[in-house]
């Protein structure tokens, strides 16, 4: 009889597609058997916005606690919505390759962000990505949502309607022109055909670990062998290596998944790139910089994220975030 392996999810569209693909993988990897556990998460019953929730990993929480209680083997979580600080007894066993790193414009009758017009209501519920918004139009009226990603969706005029069989939303009746929803997300579910632009990193820098997975388990390993030399050979390298840059800038801003602030590393000619955009929230001051530094290891990239924070918050970036 072949073994099998307990994997824990959320239960949104997005976090039971993402673990279906992750579990997938890794059963062919070990030549194991996939059991999904389904874990309700506190961050899926608050419907307070996303700006009041803070860093506290509340949909992370309860899916960790079951693997540590042993209730699964494994654990597959968005790497974005992880707090910078990894909890004990829990590593990030695998790291596999990112999807689109890119915040996506959702618009309606195909409208790109320049030919939305004067006024238009776009809707996200992240101050990092309002900021930016602000910051490149600032005749665009923000409007504060929540909701998992088909819902958001669901409330850009004429795809509510459209789509009222349930694959997309439950509004009826879309009362927004757009919406910023992540690329890898949209992807995942097979939602591409409604993003009417990706949103270049010029414009708009995404979330640290925005479009990574992160496959983690309890420090000691998941019990079977086969699984973990499978998450090692899962793991990727340039993924791994970015990630961790991005979110050692955002630790040592002391900032959380909820800040006004976009990093993304990138791998170029050999090197590491970090780019990286403080925002103050009404969008008035955005502070961008860059650093890079020679690909190496994890900890080569954690000093670039670090150092490159420590230069904007010398040049008072935790008072431009709304940090300080
Ligand atoms: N905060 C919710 C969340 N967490 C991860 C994703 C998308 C997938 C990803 O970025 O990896 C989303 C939805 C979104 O931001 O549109």
């Amino acid at each position: 009889m072949t073994q099998s392996f307990r994997v824990g999810t959320r239960g949104s569209a997005l976090a039971t597609t993402q673990t279906g693909w992750a579990a997938d993988q890794l059963a062919q990897l070990s030549g194991l058997e996939v059991d999904t556990v389904l874990v309700k998460t506190e961050g899926d019953v608050v419907t307070g916005s996303l700006a009041n929730l803070g860093g506290t990993g509340v949909f992370a929480a309860a899916l960790r606690q079951h693997l540590l209680d042993g209730g699964c083997d494994l654990a597959v979580h968005s790497l974005k919505d992880l707090p910078t600080v990894q909890p004990e007894g829990l590593v990030l066993a695998a790291i596999p390759p990112r999807e689109d790193v890119r915040d996506a414009l959702c618009g309606r009758d195909g409208m790109t962000l320049d030919q939305l017009p004067e006024g238009a209501k776009i809707g996200t519920g992240s101050p990092r990505r309002a900021a930016q918004l602000r910051a490149y139009r600032q005749d665009l009226v923000i409007v504060d949502i929540r909701g998992n990603v088909p819902t958001r969706l669901g409330r850009v005029k004429g795809v509510g309607d459209t789509h009222d069989d349930g694959s997309v939303g439950r509004a009826t009746q879309g009362d927004l022109d757009a919406v910023i929803l992540a690329a890898a997300g949209m992807r995942r579910l097979g939602l591409e055909q409604h993003i009417t632009e990706y949103l270049d990193p010029s414009i708009m820098l995404p979330a640290p670990g925005q479009g990574a997975l992160a496959l983690e388990t309890r420090t000691a390993g998941t019990g079977h062998a086969e699984l973990d030399q499978a998450l090692a050979r899962f793991d990727d390298l340039h993924t791994r290596l970015q990630v961790e840059a991005e979110r050692a800038l955002l630790n040592q801003l002391e900032a959380g998944c909820a800040a006004p602030i976009g990093a993304l590393a990138s791998v170029q000619d050999g090197e590491l790139v970090l780019d990286a955009v403080a925002c103050n929230p009404d969008g008035s001051e955005v502070m961008r910089r860059s650093a890079k530094a020679p690909l190496a290891d994890v900890a080569a990239a954690q000093a670039l994220g670090r150092g490159l924070a420590n230069g904007m918050l010398a040049d008072g970036a935790a008072v431009v975030a709304g940090l300080a």
